[in-house]
C-alpha cells in the first residue's frame, strides 16, 4: 500500500516514519510545503528543525511537488494530513480540487476551526461539498496520547482512528499498527475529535497550575473536573461520553497536561513564569493547539449551552482578559455544587 503524508512538522516526520520502517521502500511518502526543508531532510537524513535527534528510514520518499504527492495514491492508499489545524482546511481544499481519484483521507491535527468553532471533520466536509466534483472520498481522524519525540524513537504507543468508514479504519491500521504502534477503531468522530481539543486546553491549565506551584491536589482536580467538561460538551455535540475515557480524551489529557514534551503544557508553564504569550509562542518553534482553540471552544459551548468553567477561563487568560491569578479566584469563589 501507498501512503502519502503532508506537512513535514514533528508529528508528520514521526508518523511517516512509522510507517515507512513497516512498508517496502518507496511507499511511503512525505510532503512539505517547503522543499528547501526537504533537501535539508535528503542531505542529513534527519527533520532537524522539527524531529531532531531521530534518523528516518532510507525507503522514506521526499516530494515537493503536491500533484505527484496525490497522483501516486489509489483506492486502498493512505492520504494524511499532518498539518496543524490552520493548514486543514487549506490544505484540504488544494488536495480536493487536484485530486482525479476517490482517496482515504485522514487527518492528525487536534483542535477546532477558530472563528467557526467547526470540529476538523465538519471542516473537511465543508471543502468537501465545495471542491470535491462528485469524487466519493473517505475520511477519519487520527488521534491519541503521542509524542513525536517518542513516537520517532519508536517507543510504545496506541491511538485512535475515528471514521463512519471502516474499510478506511482497515488502511489506517495497516499503514500504522506495527512494531510498537497499536492503532484502535472507533466510529465517534466527535468524541474523538472533542477530546483532542479540549485536552491541549486543559494542559495549559495544568501547565499554569503546576507552574504557580499549586499542588499536586490542585492538578487532579483541574484534571478530572476538566474531564467532566469535556464529557460534557461531547455530549452535547451529538457525540458518545465515555470515548471520552480512552485514548483520545483521558489518555491524551494525562499525557499532555502531565508530560513536559508537551507544548501546551510548556505554554501554561512559561505563562505562570509570567513570560508574555507572543513571546512564549514566538520561542516555542511548534504549534500550541490550545492557544488558538481556547476561544473556539467556549464559543461553541455557548452555543450549545454547556457548562465549562475551566475552559471559560482559560480562554479568557489567553485572550489577556484576566491573569491567571484571577481566574483561579474566579474558578475557587464557584457556589458549591453536586459532581457531575
Ligand atoms: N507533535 C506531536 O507530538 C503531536 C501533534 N499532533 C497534532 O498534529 C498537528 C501538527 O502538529 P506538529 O507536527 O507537532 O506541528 P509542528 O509545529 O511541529 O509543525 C507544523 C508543520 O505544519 C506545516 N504547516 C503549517 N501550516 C501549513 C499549511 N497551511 N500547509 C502546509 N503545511 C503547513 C509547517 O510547515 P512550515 O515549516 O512550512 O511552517 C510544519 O511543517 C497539530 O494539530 C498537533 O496538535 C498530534 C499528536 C502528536
Ligand atoms: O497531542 C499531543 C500528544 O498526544 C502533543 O501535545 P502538544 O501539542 O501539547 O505537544
Amino acid at each position: 500500500m501507498k501512503v502519502t503524508l503532508l506537512g513535514a512538522g514533528s508529528w508528520g516526520t514521526a508518523m511517516a516514519a512509522q510507517a515507512a520502517r513497516h512498508l517496502p521502500p518507496g511507499d511511503v511518502c512525505l510532503w512539505s510545503r517547503n522543499a528547501q526543508q526537504l533537501e535539508e531532510i535528503k542531505q542529513s537524513g534527519e527533520n532537524r528543525g522539527y524531529l531532531p535527534g531521530i534518523t528516518l528510514p532510507s525507503g522514506l520518499e521526499l516530494e515537493p511537488h503536491l500533484e505527484r504527492a496525490i497522483a501516486r495514491l489509489s483506492q486502498n492508499d493512505l492520504l494524511v494530513v499532518a498539518t496543524p489545524m490552520s493548514g486543514l482546511s487549506e490544505t484540504v481544499a488544494q488536495v480536493l480540487r487536484i485530486a482525479k481519484q476517490p482517496l482515504n483521507i485522514i487527518w492528525l491535527c487536534k483542535g477546532l476551526e477558530p472563528g467557526t468553532a467547526l470540529l476538523p471533520h465538519q471542516v473537511v466536509e465543508r471543502e468537501d461539498l465545495e471542491h470535491s466534483h462528485g469524487l466519493r472520498h473517505a475520511y477519519g481522524a487520527l488521534s491519541g496520547p503521542s509524542f513525536a519525540q517518542e513516537v520517532g524513537n519508536e517507543m510504545p504507543c496506541a491511538l485512535t482512528i475515528a471514521s463512519k468508514s471502516n474499510a478506511l479504519c482497515d488502511i489506517v491500521q495497516m499503514a500504522f499498527h506495527h512494531g510498537n504502534m497499536r492503532v484502535y477503531a472507533s466510529d465517534d468522530l466527535i468524541g474523538v475529535e472533542l477530546g483532542g481539543a479540549v485536552k491541549n486546553i486543559l494542559a495549559i491549565a495544568a501547565g499554569i497550575g503546576d507552574g504557580l506551584n499549586l499542588g499536586l491536589n490542585a492538578r487532579a482536580a483541574v484534571l478530572t473536573r476538566g474531564l467532566s467538561e469535556m464529557m460534557r460538551l461531547v455530549k452535547a455535540a451529538g457525540g458518545r461520553p465515555e470515548t471520552c475515557m480512552g485514548l483520545t480524551g483521558v489518555g491524551d489529557l494525562i499525557l499532555t497536561a502531565t508530560g513536559d514534551l508537551s507544548r501546551n503544557r510548556r505554554v501554561g508553564l512559561a505563562l505562570a513564569a509570567g513570560t508574555p504569550l507572543p513571546e512564549i509562542l514566538n520561542n516555542l518553534g511548534h504549534v500550541a493547539e490550545g492557544v488558538l482553540c481556547a476561544s473556539a471552544v467556549a464559543d461553541l459551548a455557548n452555543r450549545l449551552s454547556v457548562e465549562m468553567p475551566i475552559t471559560m477561563m482559560m480562554g479568557a487568560v489567553l485572550s489577556g482578559k484576566l491573569s491567571a491569578q484571577e481566574a483561579l479566584k474566579k474558578l475557587m469563589s464557584r457556589d458549591p455544587k453536586l459532581e457531575v
